[in-house]
């Protein structure tokens, strides 16, 4: 008995000797660098770090809304763009970029830079291996450079048919919601259409999400409930004894309903003819495709598929399921809300729709332009100014790597902010919402977009990035425009949206339809965007 208090008590006295040794670890990282001059809020506390000063940042909003908004007004205090904040022990200490200038000095060394170690387990734990997002540099590039021509613009717009065939559902089930005249969660409706869009791609076929669960999709929804990027953040996920399990089972059923259908699509490749083989395709058969084909080219015979080739892909299939569908859901539900409280741009966005694709508002009517002629969504202006402005004031996820030994990143002024043992965080929100660069910034203004350059609205260089820029950027931005486009054109002249929200539900930028920080990967929208749909008057 006296063995095992003993034990125990060692066991809490290593881990509060670590504890302590970290704690100064930390602190003494940050005091150093406020020798040297460098940005940070004031009254670092050797106890605290800089939790009291986040805290009160955080404070003035609801308790579920992003921590990107605290991040933002704290940058307010640092006009060149660049702060350190100690988060110890939730994190080591942070470098945040509210600036282009370090961003795009960032973007440079991106292919090569990892996310760190407590991002890149649980992003491997959702998607049941390391996938493109996570991989180091020489892995990545061969996938990427894989994946790269199912993104092409050309194969986009052969697929814009496709995707509106699939937002015609979506229209279809609005018009159910207005007819009944009640109010609707539209999250969870934009989610739904989202995850079909991205299946189609990735897997080449239909989903059918909208109509009744897809299993893959639902494994995707259910994974991501079950992870957890902090035990001390979110610790009732983290520390659920229920969580190993439903990872490990999520996993199993990853491997069997993405497996099956990788090697009955692999049974089909390999019979295709080679003429089928020059065009772009969805993912996974161009994936197997090019399997099959550099097997041949080494004498190969490829019968079956390599286990491990097999597993990365898998694990990038789900990644693209995860990083597709809610960022794109999230954007849809903010550009109806940009335009449910902006009349004026409202009637212009309709204007261009019926100039672009005639008075006759039907989907068959829409949907029939779009199969003679996709090239037309490229006659849209304003409504792609909507969707950029939307997307610069709702971005809904930021980049986060890990900062190395020889990498230090200048701030407007040109000082040098090392990154040595921090975690680097480009915030999209502080950079879109920076005064330096963007006038008026909290201001939903289309305009910007239109600007001629010269105009004092025209946006400056890398300060516009919700898909990040350089190589490791977003490879779904492309058919996100397109879906995009699609929703607003489909929608926008058929369907008027009121808020629903209550009335003492809180503001954030003059909306009670802010980003939530506290689900999934990003940011969505707060309550799941509740609206009430009616027939356009
Ligand atoms: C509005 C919608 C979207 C937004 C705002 C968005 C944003 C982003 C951002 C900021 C990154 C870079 C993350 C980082 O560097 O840490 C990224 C990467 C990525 N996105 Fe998107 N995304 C969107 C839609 C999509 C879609 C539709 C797909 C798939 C079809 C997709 C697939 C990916 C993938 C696979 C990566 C990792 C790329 C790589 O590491 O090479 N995204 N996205």
């Amino acid at each position: 008995m006296a063995s095992i208090a003993v034990s125990i008590l060692a066991l809490i006295a290593s881990f509060l000797g670590y504890f302590l040794v970290q704690l100064r670890k930390n602190r003494l990282m940050i005091r150093k660098l406020q020798q040297a001059g460098l940005d940070m809020p004031a009254n670092h506390s050797f106890l605290w770090g800089h939790l009291q000063q986040l805290g009160a940042a955080q404070k003035i909003y609801p308790p579920t809304a992003s921590h990107d908004y605290g991040i933002k007004d704290l940058a307010q205090s640092f006009p060149n763009g660049m702060f350190y904040v100690d988060t110890w022990p939730f994190s080591v200490p942070l470098l945040i970029i509210a600036t282009p200038t370090a961003a795009n000095a960032l973007q440079k060394y991106s292919p090569a830079l990892m996310k760190p170690d407590d991002v890149n387990g649980p992003l491997d734990t959702l998607c049941a291996g390391s996938s493109m997002m996570t991989m180091p540099e020489d892995q990545w590039k061969q996938w990427r450079q894989l994946f790269n021509p199912s993104f092409s613009i050309t194969y986009l717009t052969q697929l814009a048919p496709t995707v509106a065939a699939e937002v015609s559902i979506f229209c279809q089930k609005l018009r159910e919601a207005a007819k009944k005249g009640k109010e609707i969660k539209l999250d969870p409706l934009a989610s739904r259409l989202t995850i079909d869009v991205v299946g189609r791609i990735s897997f080449g076929e239909p989903f059918g999400h909208q109509h009744r669960d897809n299993p893959i999709a639902a494994t995707v929804r259910s994974q991501a409930r079950w992870i957890s990027f902090s035990p001390i953040v979110e610790p009732w996920t983290s520390l659920n004894p229920k969580r190993p399990f439903m990872n490990w089972y999520n996993n199993r059923l990853f491997k069997k309903y993405i497996g099956e259908v990788i090697d009955k699509r692999f049974a089909e490749v390999k019979n295709s003819p080679s003429s089928e083989k020059a065009k772009a395709k969805a993912l996974l058969p161009a994936a197997l495709e090019s399997y099959i084909s550099s097997a041949r080219s080494n004498g190969q015979s490829p019968d079956h598929l390599d286990p491990k080739f097999k597993s990365s892909l898998i694990s990038n299939m789900i990644v693209f399921m995860v990083a597709g569908h809610e960022t794109s859901s999230t954007t849809i539900c903010m550009c109806i809300n940009s335009l449910a409280r902006s009349p004026h741009d409202l009637s212009r966005v309709r204007a261009e729709h019926d100039a672009v694709f005639g008075p006759d508002t039907s989907t068959s009517h829409i949907l029939s332009i779009v199969q003679q002629e996709p090239e037309r969504l490229n006659r849209l202006p304003y409504t792609l100014a909507v969707i950029k402005e939307t997307l610069r004031l709702y971005s809904p996820v930021s980049g986060i790597r890990q900062g190395t030994p020889d990498l230090s990143l200048p701030d407007d002024s040109g000082k040098l902010f090392p990154t040595s043992g921090m975690k680097i965080w480009t915030v999209h929100t502080a950079v879109h919402l920076n005064k330096r660069y963007w006038p008026e910034p909290e201001k939903f203004i289309p305009q910007r977009w239109l600007a001629a350059e010269g105009d004092s609205l025209y946006p400056a260089k890398g300060s516009w990035r919700p898909f990040e820029h350089g190589s490791r950027n977003c490879i779904g931005q492309a058919l996100a425009l397109i879906e995009l486009k699609l929703v607003l054109v489909m929608t926008m002249r058929e369907f008027d949206f009121e808020l629903a929200y209550a009335e003492d539900d809180g503001e954030i930028l003059g909306t009670k339809a802010w980003l939530s920080g506290n689900q999934g990967v990003g940011g969505t929208p707060c309550k799941e965007f509740p609206v009430k749909v009616s027939f356009a008057k």
